[in-house]
Protein backbone atom coordinates (compact mmCIF):
# COMPACT_ATOMS: atom_id res chain seq x y z
CA UNK A 1 0.00 0.00 0.00
CA UNK A 2 1.44 3.48 -1.09
CA UNK A 3 2.38 5.66 2.13
CA UNK A 4 1.63 9.30 2.23
CA UNK A 5 3.34 9.38 5.87
CA UNK A 6 5.75 6.90 7.25
CA UNK A 7 7.83 7.51 11.02
CA UNK A 8 10.37 5.25 11.79
CA UNK A 9 11.37 4.85 15.27
CA UNK A 10 10.15 8.48 16.06
CA UNK A 11 11.15 10.27 19.32
CA UNK A 12 11.09 13.65 20.92
CA UNK A 13 12.20 14.19 24.60
CA UNK A 14 11.45 17.42 26.43
CA UNK A 15 13.70 17.44 29.01
CA UNK A 16 13.61 14.22 30.35
CA UNK A 17 10.42 13.46 29.55
CA UNK A 18 9.95 11.23 26.15
CA UNK A 19 6.81 12.71 24.58
CA UNK A 20 6.72 11.10 21.73
CA UNK A 21 8.26 7.24 21.62
CA UNK A 22 9.23 5.19 19.07
CA UNK A 23 6.50 5.97 16.33
CA UNK A 24 5.82 4.27 13.77
CA UNK A 25 3.00 5.92 11.60
CA UNK A 26 1.62 4.99 8.61
CA UNK A 27 -0.84 6.99 7.24
CA UNK A 28 -2.13 5.65 3.40
CA UNK A 29 -2.44 7.62 0.90
CA UNK A 30 -6.13 9.08 0.25
CA UNK A 31 -6.88 7.93 3.57
CA UNK A 32 -8.38 9.89 6.80
CA UNK A 33 -6.19 8.87 9.11
CA UNK A 34 -7.59 9.62 12.53
CA UNK A 35 -4.99 10.80 15.27
CA UNK A 36 -6.40 9.61 18.68
CA UNK A 37 -5.31 10.10 21.89
CA UNK A 38 -6.56 11.23 25.59
CA UNK A 39 -4.72 15.14 25.97
CA UNK A 40 -1.29 15.36 26.90
CA UNK A 41 -0.68 12.12 24.44
CA UNK A 42 1.70 13.42 22.37
CA UNK A 43 -0.55 13.73 19.20
CA UNK A 44 0.58 17.65 18.68
CA UNK A 45 3.89 17.30 19.24
CA UNK A 46 4.28 14.39 16.85
CA UNK A 47 1.87 16.34 14.15
CA UNK A 48 4.90 19.24 14.87
CA UNK A 49 7.70 16.48 14.09
CA UNK A 50 6.06 15.94 10.64
CA UNK A 51 5.69 19.38 9.80
CA UNK A 52 9.52 20.51 10.78
CA UNK A 53 8.52 22.56 13.72
CA UNK A 54 10.17 20.36 16.02
CA UNK A 55 13.15 18.17 15.65
CA UNK A 56 13.22 15.14 16.30
CA UNK A 57 15.48 13.26 19.40
CA UNK A 58 16.15 9.92 16.94
CA UNK A 59 13.78 8.08 14.46
CA UNK A 60 12.83 9.41 10.51
CA UNK A 61 9.94 10.67 9.07
CA UNK A 62 8.84 10.34 4.81
CA UNK A 63 6.49 12.33 3.29
CA UNK A 64 5.37 11.41 -0.30
CA UNK A 65 8.55 8.93 -0.15
CA UNK A 66 11.09 11.74 0.64
CA UNK A 67 12.73 11.61 3.95
CA UNK A 68 12.29 14.94 6.01
CA UNK A 69 15.60 16.49 6.62
CA UNK A 70 16.87 20.48 6.73
CA UNK A 71 17.56 19.98 2.56
CA UNK A 72 14.27 17.98 1.69
CA UNK A 73 12.12 20.18 3.98
CA UNK A 74 10.83 23.39 2.26
CA UNK A 75 10.24 21.28 -0.86
CA UNK A 76 8.11 18.98 1.12
CA UNK A 77 6.10 21.64 2.94
CA UNK A 78 4.99 23.33 -0.04
CA UNK A 79 2.43 20.31 -0.75
CA UNK A 80 1.92 19.55 2.75
CA UNK A 81 -1.25 21.92 4.28
CA UNK A 82 -1.80 22.38 8.06
CA UNK A 83 -3.95 23.61 10.90
CA UNK A 84 -2.14 23.58 13.62
CA UNK A 85 -3.26 25.72 16.95
CA UNK A 86 -5.86 28.43 16.19
CA UNK A 87 -4.54 30.60 12.83
CA UNK A 88 -4.07 33.83 12.96
CA UNK A 89 -5.58 36.80 11.20
CA UNK A 90 -5.76 40.39 10.27
CA UNK A 91 -9.16 40.80 12.06
CA UNK A 92 -9.21 44.49 10.31
CA UNK A 93 -9.12 42.35 7.01
CA UNK A 94 -12.53 40.66 5.49
CA UNK A 95 -11.56 36.75 4.81
CA UNK A 96 -11.12 37.33 1.45
CA UNK A 97 -8.53 40.09 2.06
CA UNK A 98 -6.62 37.45 4.56
CA UNK A 99 -6.82 35.16 2.07
CA UNK A 100 -5.26 36.81 -0.41
CA UNK A 101 -2.40 37.88 1.28
CA UNK A 102 -1.81 34.31 1.70
CA UNK A 103 -2.30 33.60 -2.31
CA UNK A 104 0.16 36.30 -3.14
CA UNK A 105 2.84 35.37 -0.61
CA UNK A 106 2.56 31.33 -1.57
CA UNK A 107 2.06 32.62 -5.25
CA UNK A 108 -1.26 30.60 -5.58
CA UNK A 109 -3.24 31.02 -8.61
CA UNK A 110 -5.92 33.51 -8.27
CA UNK A 111 -8.71 31.66 -9.00
CA UNK A 112 -8.04 29.23 -5.70
CA UNK A 113 -9.42 32.20 -3.39
CA UNK A 114 -12.87 32.20 -4.69
CA UNK A 115 -12.81 28.33 -5.16
CA UNK A 116 -11.39 27.58 -1.64
CA UNK A 117 -13.90 29.96 0.15
CA UNK A 118 -16.66 27.96 -1.72
CA UNK A 119 -15.28 24.82 -0.37
CA UNK A 120 -15.19 25.89 2.94
CA UNK A 121 -19.10 28.01 2.87
CA UNK A 122 -17.57 31.37 3.21
CA UNK A 123 -18.76 32.94 -0.33
CA UNK A 124 -21.48 34.42 1.76
CA UNK A 125 -19.17 36.02 4.44
CA UNK A 126 -16.23 36.77 2.51
CA UNK A 127 -16.33 40.36 2.65
CA UNK A 128 -16.62 40.65 6.32
CA UNK A 129 -14.02 41.94 8.60
CA UNK A 130 -12.16 38.71 10.19
CA UNK A 131 -13.00 40.86 13.21
CA UNK A 132 -16.33 39.77 13.32
CA UNK A 133 -16.63 36.12 12.33
CA UNK A 134 -17.53 33.80 14.57
CA UNK A 135 -15.16 30.66 15.75
CA UNK A 136 -16.44 28.39 13.06
CA UNK A 137 -15.96 30.54 10.74
CA UNK A 138 -12.67 31.63 11.68
CA UNK A 139 -11.60 27.72 11.99
CA UNK A 140 -13.09 27.42 8.15
CA UNK A 141 -11.09 30.28 7.06
CA UNK A 142 -8.05 28.67 8.59
CA UNK A 143 -8.85 25.60 6.40
CA UNK A 144 -9.58 27.63 3.43
CA UNK A 145 -6.27 28.86 3.91
CA UNK A 146 -4.50 25.43 4.75
CA UNK A 147 -6.40 24.34 1.36
CA UNK A 148 -5.26 27.48 -1.15
CA UNK A 149 -2.46 25.46 -2.58
CA UNK A 150 -4.28 22.54 -3.52
CA UNK A 151 -1.61 20.35 -0.87
CA UNK A 152 -1.62 16.46 -1.27
CA UNK A 153 -1.34 16.13 2.04
CA UNK A 154 -3.26 18.12 4.84
CA UNK A 155 -2.82 18.03 8.66
CA UNK A 156 -5.25 19.39 10.87
CA UNK A 157 -4.98 19.24 14.76
CA UNK A 158 -8.14 19.24 17.04
CA UNK A 159 -9.93 21.05 13.85
CA UNK A 160 -13.37 21.30 16.11
CA UNK A 161 -11.79 22.11 19.09
CA UNK A 162 -14.35 25.11 20.60
CA UNK A 163 -16.55 24.80 17.92
CA UNK A 164 -20.65 24.26 18.94
CA UNK A 165 -22.23 20.84 17.71
CA UNK A 166 -23.27 23.10 14.35
CA UNK A 167 -19.64 23.92 13.90
CA UNK A 168 -18.21 20.82 14.54
CA UNK A 169 -20.80 19.16 12.05
CA UNK A 170 -19.83 21.36 9.77
CA UNK A 171 -16.31 21.29 10.05
CA UNK A 172 -16.54 17.29 9.66
CA UNK A 173 -18.77 17.03 6.63
CA UNK A 174 -15.83 19.48 4.94
CA UNK A 175 -13.06 17.17 6.28
CA UNK A 176 -14.83 14.19 4.53
CA UNK A 177 -15.85 15.42 1.31
CA UNK A 178 -11.87 16.79 0.66
CA UNK A 179 -10.05 13.27 -0.47
CA UNK A 180 -12.01 13.12 -3.23
CA UNK A 181 -12.63 16.57 -3.98
CA UNK A 182 -8.73 17.47 -3.62
CA UNK A 183 -7.50 13.65 -4.12
CA UNK A 184 -5.56 14.63 -1.01
CA UNK A 185 -4.51 12.72 2.31
CA UNK A 186 -5.96 14.17 5.50
CA UNK A 187 -4.35 13.35 8.89
CA UNK A 188 -6.88 14.94 12.02
CA UNK A 189 -6.22 14.68 15.46
CA UNK A 190 -8.75 14.53 17.96
CA UNK A 191 -9.07 13.17 21.84
CA UNK A 192 -13.14 12.49 21.00
CA UNK A 193 -13.36 8.95 19.80
CA UNK A 194 -17.00 9.54 18.31
CA UNK A 195 -15.32 12.31 16.23
CA UNK A 196 -12.57 10.04 14.55
CA UNK A 197 -15.63 7.22 14.54
CA UNK A 198 -17.53 9.69 12.14
CA UNK A 199 -14.20 10.92 9.79
CA UNK A 200 -11.36 8.30 9.55
CA UNK A 201 -10.93 4.98 7.51
CA UNK A 202 -7.39 4.53 9.81
CA UNK A 203 -6.96 5.38 13.05
CA UNK A 204 -4.18 5.39 15.12
CA UNK A 205 -4.36 5.74 18.92
CA UNK A 206 -1.66 7.18 20.55
CA UNK A 207 -1.36 6.84 24.78
CA UNK A 208 1.12 8.78 26.28
CA UNK A 209 3.68 8.84 23.21
CA UNK A 210 2.95 5.46 22.39
CA UNK A 211 1.08 4.17 19.24
CA UNK A 212 -0.90 1.46 20.92
CA UNK A 213 -3.39 0.95 17.95
CA UNK A 214 -2.78 1.27 14.08
CA UNK A 215 -5.37 -0.05 11.80
CA UNK A 216 -8.78 0.58 9.54
CA UNK A 217 -11.53 1.79 11.41
CA UNK A 218 -13.34 -1.62 10.70
CA UNK A 219 -10.70 -3.49 12.77
CA UNK A 220 -10.75 -0.91 15.50
CA UNK A 221 -14.70 -2.21 15.35
CA UNK A 222 -13.94 -5.61 14.57
CA UNK A 223 -12.77 -5.68 18.12
CA UNK A 224 -16.23 -4.59 19.61
CA UNK A 225 -17.25 -8.44 19.37
CA UNK A 226 -20.90 -9.54 20.48
CA UNK A 227 -20.29 -12.23 23.41
CA UNK A 228 -23.07 -13.68 26.14
CA UNK A 229 -22.57 -12.90 29.85
CA UNK A 230 -24.33 -15.65 31.92
CA UNK A 231 -25.35 -15.34 35.88
CA UNK A 232 -25.17 -18.30 37.60
CA UNK A 233 -25.86 -19.61 40.85
CA UNK A 234 -22.54 -21.21 41.58
CA UNK A 235 -20.10 -19.67 38.79
CA UNK A 236 -16.67 -21.86 39.96
CA UNK A 237 -18.63 -24.78 39.71
CA UNK A 238 -20.28 -23.42 36.21
CA UNK A 239 -16.91 -22.64 35.23
CA UNK A 240 -15.39 -26.00 36.16
CA UNK A 241 -18.45 -28.06 34.13
CA UNK A 242 -17.76 -25.36 31.04
CA UNK A 243 -13.73 -26.30 31.60
CA UNK A 244 -14.49 -29.94 31.48
CA UNK A 245 -16.89 -30.00 28.23
CA UNK A 246 -13.77 -27.72 26.44
CA UNK A 247 -16.73 -24.77 26.11
CA UNK A 248 -14.12 -21.61 26.08
CA UNK A 249 -15.08 -18.37 28.41
CA UNK A 250 -13.94 -16.13 30.33
CA UNK A 251 -14.73 -14.80 34.09
CA UNK A 252 -16.17 -11.59 33.80
CA UNK A 253 -16.40 -9.78 37.26
CA UNK A 254 -19.68 -11.55 38.40
CA UNK A 255 -20.70 -13.20 35.35
CA UNK A 256 -19.20 -15.34 33.04
CA UNK A 257 -18.83 -14.34 29.32
CA UNK A 258 -18.81 -16.56 26.70
CA UNK A 259 -18.45 -15.97 22.85
CA UNK A 260 -21.43 -15.04 20.85
CA UNK A 261 -23.33 -18.46 19.69
CA UNK A 262 -26.57 -19.00 18.05
CA UNK A 263 -29.96 -20.28 19.98
CA UNK A 264 -29.44 -24.29 19.92
CA UNK A 265 -26.08 -23.60 21.34
CA UNK A 266 -27.16 -21.28 24.11
CA UNK A 267 -29.89 -23.61 24.69
CA UNK A 268 -27.27 -26.82 25.25
CA UNK A 269 -25.11 -24.15 27.52
CA UNK A 270 -27.98 -24.08 30.11
CA UNK A 271 -29.26 -27.69 29.31
CA UNK A 272 -25.95 -28.62 30.16
CA UNK A 273 -25.33 -26.10 33.67
CA UNK A 274 -29.01 -27.14 34.74
CA UNK A 275 -28.31 -31.33 34.53
CA UNK A 276 -25.67 -30.62 36.75
CA UNK A 277 -27.70 -28.46 39.19
CA UNK A 278 -26.06 -25.36 38.71
CA UNK A 279 -29.13 -22.24 38.52
CA UNK A 280 -28.84 -19.82 36.06
CA UNK A 281 -30.94 -16.97 37.14
CA UNK A 282 -29.63 -14.75 33.42
CA UNK A 283 -28.55 -14.73 29.71
CA UNK A 284 -27.69 -11.16 28.69
CA UNK A 285 -25.71 -10.38 25.58
CA UNK A 286 -23.49 -7.87 25.60
CA UNK A 287 -21.26 -5.56 23.44
CA UNK A 288 -17.97 -4.58 23.66
CA UNK A 289 -18.39 -0.73 22.72
CA UNK A 290 -15.59 1.11 21.26
CA UNK A 291 -15.37 3.08 24.21
CA UNK A 292 -14.57 0.20 26.21
CA UNK A 293 -11.78 -1.04 23.55
CA UNK A 294 -10.20 2.41 23.97
CA UNK A 295 -10.10 1.90 28.11
CA UNK A 296 -8.32 -1.18 27.61
CA UNK A 297 -6.02 -0.16 24.78
CA UNK A 298 -5.45 3.39 27.13
CA UNK A 299 -6.23 2.52 30.38
CA UNK A 300 -8.09 5.79 30.18
CA UNK A 301 -11.80 6.86 29.87
CA UNK A 302 -12.81 8.35 26.71
CA UNK A 303 -14.24 11.83 26.05
CA UNK A 304 -17.16 11.35 23.71
N1 LIG B 1 7.75 22.69 23.73
C1 LIG B 1 7.55 21.87 24.75
N2 LIG B 1 8.38 21.86 25.82
C2 LIG B 1 8.20 21.01 26.85
N3 LIG B 1 7.17 20.13 26.93
C3 LIG B 1 6.30 20.09 25.91
C4 LIG B 1 6.44 20.96 24.76
N4 LIG B 1 5.42 20.69 23.91
C5 LIG B 1 4.68 19.71 24.49
N5 LIG B 1 5.20 19.35 25.68
C6 LIG B 1 4.66 18.30 26.59
O1 LIG B 1 4.51 17.11 25.87
C7 LIG B 1 3.33 16.41 26.26
C8 LIG B 1 2.47 16.10 25.07
O2 LIG B 1 1.94 17.29 24.56
P1 LIG B 1 1.12 17.37 23.19
O3 LIG B 1 0.67 18.79 23.03
O4 LIG B 1 1.90 16.75 22.10
O5 LIG B 1 -0.11 16.45 23.52
P2 LIG B 1 -1.49 16.29 22.76
O6 LIG B 1 -1.73 14.83 22.62
O7 LIG B 1 -1.50 17.09 21.52
O8 LIG B 1 -2.49 16.85 23.80
P3 LIG B 1 -3.43 18.12 23.78
O9 LIG B 1 -4.65 17.68 23.07
O10 LIG B 1 -3.65 18.37 25.23
O11 LIG B 1 -2.65 19.21 23.08
C9 LIG B 1 2.65 17.28 27.30
O12 LIG B 1 2.94 16.78 28.57
C10 LIG B 1 3.26 18.64 27.08
O13 LIG B 1 3.32 19.36 28.29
Amino acid sequence: MPYMIKTNGLCKKYGTVMTVKDLDLAVPEGSVYGFLGPNGAGKSTTLKLILGLAIPTRGTITVFGKEVNSRSRLSILKNIGSLIESPSYYGHLTGEENLRLIQTIRQVPDANVKEVLQTVRLTQQKDKKVSHYSLGMKQRLGLASALLSHPRLLILDEPTNGLDPAGIQEMRELILSLPSRYQMTVVVSSHLLTEIDQLASTVGIIHKGELVFQNSLESLHARSSRRLLLGTLDNSRAANILRTNGIAFQESEDRIALPYAEDEEVASYVQLLTAEHVGIYRIEEDCKSLEDIFLELTGKAVSL
